[in-house]
């Protein structure tokens, strides 16, 4: 997948390495940057035929998060975007409001949306000058963003570009090279004729305007255009005769339609938060071994992988680290007392980070020659079951991985192997069917 390519080396926030592409100046956009103030408004008042599912594309969860969340979070993470808009059906008003208020979306409100996409768009502008919606306290943005709510990995990259060519051009949108040839059929369904694809571009979003002009255009725009118009640059372009600037965008601007786009996008995030993690180990001298053969093998699988020690007690100072580090996966190898990991688990839920992803927490138990075996510790299973439990109810994934150390340096040799390869798919499966499970490695 052409993400993990693009992935920068540590992303400050998943939401933010989403395809993180190239340099404002490539496509002749001005490398005069343009920070806003810029609102947004996402048309989310659909219903989702072509998914096929009861529950609108908007509302179906990735990782046990709405989608329409993630969209949202893409937004409000980039300091210049003052304000977010989300244009919802009216019976979905209810669901909306808890999905702001659960997620803690500060910059966003809601309004209802039209039996199109247009009418939904419209609405949502409409907030900034209609007088009903004066208790919104919003003022009008001279740049307003549109992106479909179902588009969730849009990043900042694209989105400076896009408001900045609105900004000294009026309207701007983003592009992406057709995958198909475009044909038109006759009447009688036979070919009539064919595009020369390479002269043809995909209209995706985001699109940004001038705010004046966007909303002059749906003032200006017919019935017709209302019911059966899909292009918001064209209506610029009829009504306003603004030509709309447009921007190659990255591959993941992709719009979730079709059911296999929701396993598409869930795979995509797993992707991005197993790509960072943070090692915490005992100080004793196996601890600290295994910790740094884990590193330099997590490295081989392009993980970027930090390694903190830290004593008894101590290891619940690391996580306000992890935290600022955005990092979603911790390991902790060492076999202190399971209060220790109890008291780290109550640290990272307090953090508010497990708010938007699920935390993999891997506690690595090592077994040594000369200690009592691990299998007849026989409260220690159910005990790493009870904890993660109770976490998983906290959005953090525990597992256990038991890992016999041993001199032989062939045998230890592949018992870090194992725990590379087991910890890195517990970290891209995130499978909360498996947690409170003690594998042996
Ligand atoms: N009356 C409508 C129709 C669509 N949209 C929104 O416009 C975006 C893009 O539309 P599309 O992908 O076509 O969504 P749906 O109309 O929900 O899907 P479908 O066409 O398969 O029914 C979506 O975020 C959708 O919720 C909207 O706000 N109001
Ligand atoms: O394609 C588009 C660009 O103009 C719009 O993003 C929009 O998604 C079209 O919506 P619909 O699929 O409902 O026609």
């Amino acid at each position: 997948m052409e993400l993990i390519g693009d992935l920068p080396a540590r992303p400050l926030d998943p939401a933010a390495c989403f395809n993180q592409h190239g340099d404002p100046s490539d496509d002749g956009v001005s490398a005069r940057s343009f920070r806003g103030p810029v609102a947004v408004v996402l048309p989310a008042g659909g219903c989702g035929e072509r998914m096929g599912l009861s529950t609108p594309k908007q509302f179906c969860k990735l990782l046990d998060r709405p989608l329409i969340s993630y969209t949202i979070h893409a937004f409000e993470r980039i300091k210049w975007i003052e304000a977010v808009i989300v244009v919802v059906a009216e019976q979905h008003v209810e669901l909306m409001k808890s999905i702001i208020q659960k997620y803690n979306h500060e910059k966003t409100q809601w309004c209802v949306g039209g039996l199109t996409r247009h009418r939904s768009i419209f609405n949502g502008l409409s907030v900034f000058v209609d007088d009903k919606f004066m208790e919104c306290h919003l003022t009008k943005p001279k740049v307003v963003i549109i992106h479909d709510a179902v588009r969730p990995f849009v990043n900042e990259d694209i989105l400076l570009k896009i408001a900045t060519a609105a900004n000294d051009h009026g309207a701007a949108g983003a592009i992406r090279p057709l995958v198909s040839t475009v044909i038109a059929t006759n009447s009688e369904h036979f070919l009539d004729h064919s595009l020369e694809r390479s002269k043809y571009r995909a209209s995706e979003m985001p699109q940004a305007f001038l705010f004046d002009t966007i909303y002059k255009a749906y003032q200006k725009c017919t019935e017709y255009d209302f019911e059966y118009g899909t292009e918001c640059l064209h209506l610029v372009l009829s009504y306003c005769n603004t030509q709309a600037k447009l921007i190659e965008g990255p591959p993941t601007l992709w719009k979730v339609t079709y059911k296999q786009d929701l396993f598409a996008a869930e795979s995509l995030i797993k992707e991005t938060l197993s790509q960072n993690v943070c090692v915490i180990t005992d100080v004793d001298q196996e601890a600290l071994q295994l910790g740094h053969c884990l590193k330099k093998m997590l490295m081989t699988q392009h993980m970027d992988v930090e390694v903190i020690s830290a004593e008894y007690g101590k290891k619940k100072l690391c996580i306000p680290h992890v935290s600022s580090q955005e990092s979603y996966n911790i390991i902790i190898i060492g076999n202190t007392e399971l209060q220790e990991k109890q008291e780290v688990i109550d640290v990272i839920a307090n953090s508010s980070m497990t708010l938007l992803y699920p935390m993999v927490l891997i506690l690595v138990y090592i077994s040594l020659p000369e200690s009592t075996p691990f299998s007849k510790k026989l409260d220690e299973p159910s005990a790493i079951r009870r904890l993660a439990k109770e976490a998983k109810h906290r959005n953090i994934l525990v597992y256990g991985l038991l890992v016999n150390y041993t001199k032989d340096s062939e045998e230890l040799n592949e018992s870090l192997e194992n725990m590379c390869f087991i910890s890195k798919s517990l970290m891209k499966d995130r499978n909360s069917a498996l947690t409170g499970q003690l594998l042996v490695v």
